[in-house]
C-alpha cells in the first residue's frame, strides 16, 4: 500500500484552520494508484467505480431530502404541485442502471430491483459485471434510520455475449466489492482485493476522501446483532448461541444492536467487532438477505478486513449460485465469534 502516513485523513478541507488541505487522498486517486500496481490494467475499473461514487451521491443528496419529500408527499405519491414523486429505491435502482450501463464498463447487471438480468446493450459493453442492491434497508426510509448501497463486480468468464453463467459466479470471484452507507455522513467502504478502506463524503468538495485507511475487525467483539423478534423461529444452534451470549458462565453478557439494515448492521459489526446474523428459521428455510447483492459484497469485505462469514455450513464465498435472487442464511464479523457458532452447529449435530 502506498503510504499515505504524511496526509491528513479527517476533515481535509475544513481543517480547525478553515484551511484547505491540498494533499488529501479521494478515492479516485486511491484506486489509480492500485490500479498502477497491476500490469496491463486499463483503467476500466477505475471508471466503473467512479460511476458508482456518482450514483451515491445522487443517492446521498436524496436520501438527504427524504425528510423533505416525505412532507410534500410521501414518496410514490403526487406532491401538492401534483408531481409524481418517485420512490428512493426506484430513483436508486434507475441510476444504479442509467450511470453504469453508460460507463461503457459493464455487460450484465443483476440488481435486487428486477426479476430478471440487465444486459447492457451492445455498443456499450464492457467485461464487468456488477450484482447490487440499490437501496438496502428500504424499511428504514420512512423513520430516517441509516440505509445504503451494495455492490460486488465480477469479470466476464464466458466468450462471446454475456451469458447467466458470467451472473452466477461464486462469491470468491469478485474482483471489487464495497457499499455505501447513508448515515449521519455518508462512507463508501471499498475492497478492490487489497485490504478495506473506507472514504467519507466531504460535501465541501462533493469528494470522497480516505478517512479509514486499512479497516480491520477485531478478533472478537462484545455485541450480537440478530432480530430477536423471530427467535421462536430459530434452530437450536442459534438459540443455544444467543442463550450463551446473555447468560454467559464467566464474563460479561455481550450488547444487543439490530438497525435491520443489512449495511448499517455489518458497518458497525466491522468498526466495534462482534457477531450480525440472519440465520434460517422455521419458515424460510434460507433466511431471508439474498447472496448475490447482500451477502456476497459485505462476505468479501467482512473477510478482506480479517473476519469471517459463513452460511452455518461453508464460506459464503464458496456458494454456489443457482438463480439470480437465491437466498442464503449468514454469520458474519469477528473471525472468534463467528468460529464460535460455526463450533457450536457441529457440537449439536454430533448429539443428534
Ligand atoms: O426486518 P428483518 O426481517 O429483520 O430484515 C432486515 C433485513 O432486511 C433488509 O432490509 C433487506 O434489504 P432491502 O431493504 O434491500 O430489501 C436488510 O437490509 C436487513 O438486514
Ligand atoms: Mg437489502
Ligand atoms: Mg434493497
Amino acid at each position: 500500500m502506498e503510504n499515505y502516513s504524511n496526509i491528513r485523513f479527517l476533515e481535509p478541507t475544513m481543517a480547525s484552520t478553515g484551511q484547505l488541505d491540498t494533499n488529501f487522498v479521494t478515492m479516485t486517486r486511491f484506486v489509480l494508484t492500485e490500479q498502477r500496481k497491476i500490469p496491463y490494467a486499463t483503467g476500466e475499473l477505475t471508471q466503473l467505480l467512479n460511476s458508482i461514487l456518482t450514483c451515491v451521491k445522487a443517492i446521498s443528496s436524496a436520501v438527504r431530502k427524504a425528510g423533505m419529500a416525505h412532507l410534500f408527499g410521501i414518496a410514490g405519491e403526487t406532491n401538492i404541485q401534483g408531481e409524481e414523486v418517485k420512490k428512493l429505491d426506484v430513483l436508486s435502482n434507475d441510476l444504479f442502471i442509467n450511470m453504469l450501463r453508460s460507463s461503457y464498463t459493464t455487460c450484465l447487471l443483476i440488481s435486487e430491483e428486477n426479476e430478471t438480468v440487465i444486459e447492457v446493450e451492445t455498443d456499450k459493453q464492457g467485461k464487468y459485471i456488477v450484482c447490487f442492491d440499490p437501496l438496502d434497508g428500504s424499511s428504514n426510509i420512512d423513520c430516517l434510520v441509516s440505509i445504503g448501497s451494495i455492490f460486488a463486480i465480477y469479470k466476464k468468464v464466458t466468450e462471446g455475449a454475456p451469458t447467466l453463467q458470467d451472473g452466477l459466479q461464486k462469491g470468491k470471484n469478485i474482483v471489487a466489492a464495497g457499499y455505501a452507507l447513508y448515515g449521519s455522513a455518508t462512507m463508501v467502504v471499498l475492497s478492490t482485493g487489497n485490504g478495506v478502506n473506507g472514504f467519507m463524503l466531504d460535501p465541501a468538495i462533493g469528494e470522497f476522501v480516505l478517512t479509514d485507511p486499512d479497516m480491520r475487525i477485531k478478533p472478537r467483539g462484545k455485541i450480537y446483532s440478530i432480530n430477536e423478534g423471530y427467535a421462536s423461529l430459530w434452530d437450536k444452534t442459534v438459540t443455544e448461541y444467543v442463550r450463551r451470549k446473555k447468560y454467559p458462565e464467566s464474563g460479561k453478557p455481550y450488547g444487543a444492536r439490530y438497525i435491520g439494515s443489512m449495511v448499517a448492521d455489518v458497518h458497525r459489526t466491522i468498526k466495534y467487532g462482534g457477531i450480525f446474523m440472519y440465520p434460517a428459521t422455521k419458515d424460510s428455510p434460507n433466511g431471508k438477505l439474498r447472496l448475490l447483492y447482500e451477502c456476497n459484497p459485505m462476505a468479501y469485505i467482512i473477510e478482506k478486513a480479517g473476519g469471517l462469514a459463513s452460511t452455518g455450513k461453508i464460506p459464503i464465498l464458496e456458494v454456489v449460485p443457482e438463480k439470480i435472487h437465491q437466498r442464503v442464511p449468514i454469520f458474519m464479523g469477528s473471525k472468534e465469534d463467528v468460529q464460535e457458532i460455526l463450533d457450536l452447529y457441529k457440537e449439536l449435530e454430533k448429539q443428534d
